[in-house]
């Protein structure tokens, strides 16, 4: 479990973080969301035992950061933004090395490798790690962060230039490094491709959380934000004919029928979701389009209030 209570940074007079609390509990996955400069860096630094609070802690299973780093530091993977790996050995000779660094004995090593390699798809992949790509390095990133069995994982910006079998992958991964107890905390200013797996985000702005809760109740609050118009991607499992639902102010169908991309004046999804039933089409997929997430997001960082 972390914990943030009252926790304050400033640097030359500006609240980089602003009287943070905030529980995560064992096993949640959290996403941390929030504009460059929202005080996420900070935040993390704190929680790694890399900078102290001007007031305020940071605890890791109930023990306090500040005054136990060494303890805690046992107890926490963090992945930053760039990992750095030795080029010239494979992926099971890197984590052969941070594992050393650990005092992991060499009866140990083998086995906790083995299942970290098969964990993150590099089981047998022999090649130098500098012919990588970089959603191999990333994945192999995720398996130093958890060479030490820490009970906290925390991954900075992890999907950073991914593409989308990359980010495909590091969901399932997170997925499975949750489903083992562990508890994951994400942080990003853009969110929106791993939003999904998280169990809980918190927006971060100005050092103060603004809103907190699971992706679907953001994204079932983005209607009280009165966008100006909003995407919605719909996929059905037969062809469909026109959709005839108010509010549609464009809609652009797929060759086969099966797709359509609509732009809507409010959130219609429910309405969708109705004519389709009411027309015995199977609707696969109705779900608001990145770009209106982001939208939805942004609105939230420049008004800077707490969420309707
Ligand atoms: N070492 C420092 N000295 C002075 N100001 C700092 C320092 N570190 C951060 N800040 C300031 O604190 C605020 C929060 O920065 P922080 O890096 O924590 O934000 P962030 O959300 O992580 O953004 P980014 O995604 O750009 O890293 C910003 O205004 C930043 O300029």
């Amino acid at each position: 479990m972390i914990e943030f209570r009252d926790l304050v940074k400033t640097y030359n007079g500006v609240n980089a973080v602003d009287g943070l609390s905030l529980t995560i509990n064992d096993g949640e996955i959290y996403g941390l969301l929030g504009p460059n400069g929202a005080g996420k860096s900070t935040t993390i630094l704190m929680l790694c035992g890399l900078i102290q609070p001007d007031s305020g802690e940071c605890l890791i299973n109930g023990v306090e950061v500040s005054k136990n780093p060494i303890e805690v530091k046992r107890n926490i993977g963090y992945m930053p933004e760039d990992v750095g790996f030795y080029q010239n050995m494979s992926a099971a000779q890197n984590l052969d090395f941070f594992a050393r660094l650990f005092g992991i004995t060499a009866d140990e090593r083998g086995a906790r490798i083995d299942s970290l390699l098969e964990l993150v798809g590099l089981s047998g992949v022999e090649k130098k790690v500098g012919g990588f790509s970089k959603g191999m390095r990333q994945r192999l990133g995720i398996a130093k962060t958890l060479i030490n069995d820490p009970d906290v994982i925390i991954l900075d910006e992890p999907t950073a230039n991914l593409d989308p079998q990359g980010v495909a992958d590091y969901r399932r991964i997170i997925r499975q490094i949750s489903e083992s107890g562990k508890t994951v905390l994400v942080s990003s200013h853009i969110l929106s491709e791993v939003s999904k797996v998280c169990t809980k985000i918190g927006i971060m702005c100005r050092g103060k959380i603004v809103h907190e809760g699971s992706w679907d109740n953001f994204t079932d609050s983005i209607n009280s934000l009165k966008l100006p118009e909003l995407r919605i991607n719909v996929e059905t499992t037969t062809p469909m004919g026109e959709l005839t639902v108010p509010g549609i102010i464009e809609a652009d169908y797929s060759s086969d029928r099966k797709k359509v991309k609509i732009i809507s004046s409010s959130d219609i999804r429910a309405e969708i979701a109705e004519e389709l039933f009411s027309l015995k089409i199977i609707p696969r997929e109705i779900a608001l389009d990145s770009t209106t997430v982001e939208d939805a997001i942004l609105s939230f960082y420049n008004s800077g209030e707490a969420m309707p």
